[in-house]
């Protein structure tokens, strides 16, 4: 099984992100970040991103990383709390926990373009 498959293809994926999102806008470590955003784009983005980065039929078409979190001041814990929030929303769609490590490590290598601090 694809990871794509493992996270519940399309409808898995945008549930799994509307859950991160939403636990993201409760947390006010970081809900400040998203003051003013438009978050159902923010949701159609990162779900097409991890649809694309997982094996999925889909071509991201946002801005890439460094370029879309640029001199929002992003750190080290802000990065680790959605990551959390992430693991959160897989947890309660019942991805098993291989695949959410697999989806964790493509999206590890994005820290250094998203974190300035
Ligand atoms: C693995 C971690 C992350 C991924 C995969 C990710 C992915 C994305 C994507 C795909 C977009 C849309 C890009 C575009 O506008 O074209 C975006 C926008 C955004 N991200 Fe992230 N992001 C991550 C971490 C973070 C963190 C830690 C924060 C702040 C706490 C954050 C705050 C934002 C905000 C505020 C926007 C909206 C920018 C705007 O519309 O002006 N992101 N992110």
């Amino acid at each position: 099984q694809s990871l794509y498959q493992q996270l519940g293809e399309q409808q898995g994926i945008e549930t799994i992100v509307e859950e991160m999102l939403y636990r993201v806008g409760g947390d006010e470590r970081i809900a400040h970040h998203f003051d003013g955003v438009d978050i159902m784009r923010v949701h159609k983005l990162i779900s097409e991103q991890v649809c694309d980065l997982s094996g999925g039929p889909c071509d991201y078409s946002g801005e890439d990383m460094k370029t879309s979190h640029r001199n929002m001041g992003v750190d080290n814990a802000d990065f680790n709390a959605l990551v959390e929030h992430l693991i959160a929303a897989m947890e309660k769609e019942d991805v098993p926990v291989s695949a959410q490590n697999q989806l964790l490590g493509v999206l590890a290598p994005m820290h250094g373009d998203i974190v300035e601090e």
